[in-house]
């Protein structure tokens, strides 16, 4: 087992005559048997950083330690990791058993029987202990991705590395690698970094997060943090799903308004505005009721579009007469009749927002938290993954 220490990683790509900043300057301690998710858009740089961890790609400056080891110029082979990747990468004219038993063969002084039983002992884990002599071109694609995470535990390595293993799984698949992949993970206790841009696999599965954008390392944190604490406007829009809705805040008549919403929000969160010229009002889809009747601070919308998601619908609102881009996104439960051009009354509970500094796009204001918010946020996930699969 190993912790995982990277300093001040930077690593620039030449191409054509221009420099590509694939990371830039980002510094990450993954704890010892910790599964940490690497997370964020196409481009991001996520599968460089995984790279570089795993020695496929050196570093243009800063230093990687795996465990008290400092790995800059050591070959992948020596580096004590187990990759999976997308493609699986199996030997397509070798068995499962001889895939499995390859990398042993090669790189240790194990002999022929240690080599079998740990080969017997992984497919069991996996659950393809039937296939072992099969070829992968007469297995499924979950039974290759089994095989590829089969070879990389019989390794025993210290670290593993994974890079999108899930995503070419059909999304019923991919759930039910998931669980195992995380149950796997528990019960070998091996510190593991693991790429992905879907964000539920990201937050169910995850220790951390390491949230990245143009490079940059954007938040570290627990799920539970990025989704409730989001440091700025890019972790909030992009953990979530639906994404947050924002507006653009207003200074009227000495109260603070998000505009658009005609929503006052000088009560709850005047003292955390102050000192920020222009902010941005962030409210989750879920986070917004939808009244028959007025409230206090209430704002009128007419219904867009709705889109039925089995347990929940998504319903697109705007203010009455406004044009359809202004539409934003409330969560509401699945079995609510709710039709286009419904006018209704949204509700933001008291403090149940985020406020963002314009400028800096860094968070300034948290909406606060209930109890049993882990339930909920899991709920939650559970919930879109069943309405979205
Ligand atoms: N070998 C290369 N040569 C030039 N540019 C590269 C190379 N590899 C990556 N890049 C660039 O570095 C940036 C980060 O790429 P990277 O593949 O790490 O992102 P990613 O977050 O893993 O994206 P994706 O989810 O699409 O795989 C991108 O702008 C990419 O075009």
């Amino acid at each position: 087992m190993a912790r995982i220490e990277l300093d001040d990683i930077r690593k620039t790509f030449q191409d054509a005559g221009s420099e590509i900043v694939a990371t830039d300057d980002v510094s990450l301690d993954i704890e010892d048997g910790e599964f940490l998710v690497l997370v964020g858009p196409s481009g991001s740089g996520k599968s460089t950083l995984l790279r570089m961890i795993a020695g496929l790609e050196r570093q243009t400056d800063g230093d990687i330690h795996i465990g008290d080891t400092l790995v800059n110029d050591l070959e992948p082979r020596e580096r004590d990791i187990a990759m999976v990747f997308q493609n699986y990468a199996l030997y397509p004219n070798m068995t499962v058993r001889e895939n499995m038993s390859f990398g042993l063969k090669m790189s240790t002084d194990l002999s022929k029987d240690e080599i079998d039983e740990r080969v017997e002992s992984a497919a069991e884990t996996m659950g393809i202990h039937l296939l072992l002599d099969s070829t992968p071109e007469q297995m499924s694609g979950g039974e290759k991705q089994r095989a590829a995470l089969g070879r990389a535990i019989v390794r025993d390595p210290n670290v593993f590395l994974m890079d999108e293993p899930l995503s070419n799984l059909d999304a019923k698949l991919r759930s039910v690698m998931r669980t195992e992949i995380k149950r796997l993970q528990r019960e070998l206790g091996v510190t593991t970094v693991y790429v992905t841009h879907d964000q539920t696999e990201a937050m169910t599965m995850s220790d951390r997060l390491a949230i990245l954008d143009g490079g940059n390392l954007q938040q570290l944190g627990t799920p539970l943090e990025c989704f409730y604490r989001p440091a700025n406007t890019f972790v909030a829009g992009f953990i979530g799903d639906p994404s947050m809705n924002f507006f653009d805040v207003t200074h009227e008549d000495g109260r603070l308004v998000a505009q658009d919403l005609d929503y006052d929000l000088s009560e709850d969160a005047a003292a955390s505005a102050t000192g920020h010229d222009e902010l941005v009002f962030g409210v989750r889809p879920e986070d917004i009721d939808l009244r028959e009747d007025r409230g206090e601070n209430d704002f009128e919308v007419e219904v867009d579009v709705v889109e039925p998601m089995g347990s929940l619908k998504y319903a697109y609102v705007k203010r009455p007469g406004s044009d359809d881009e202004e539409t934003y996104i409330v969560e509401v439960n699945g079995q609510r009749p709710i039709d286009v051009g419904d006018t209704l009354y949204a509700h933001v509970p008291h403090g149940e927002f985020h406020l963002f500094d314009r400028r800096s796009r860094e968070a300034v204001h948290h909406r606060d938290l209930r109890e049993n918010t882990e339930e909920e946020l899991l709920e939650k996930m559970n919930d879109t993954q069943a309405a979205t699969s």
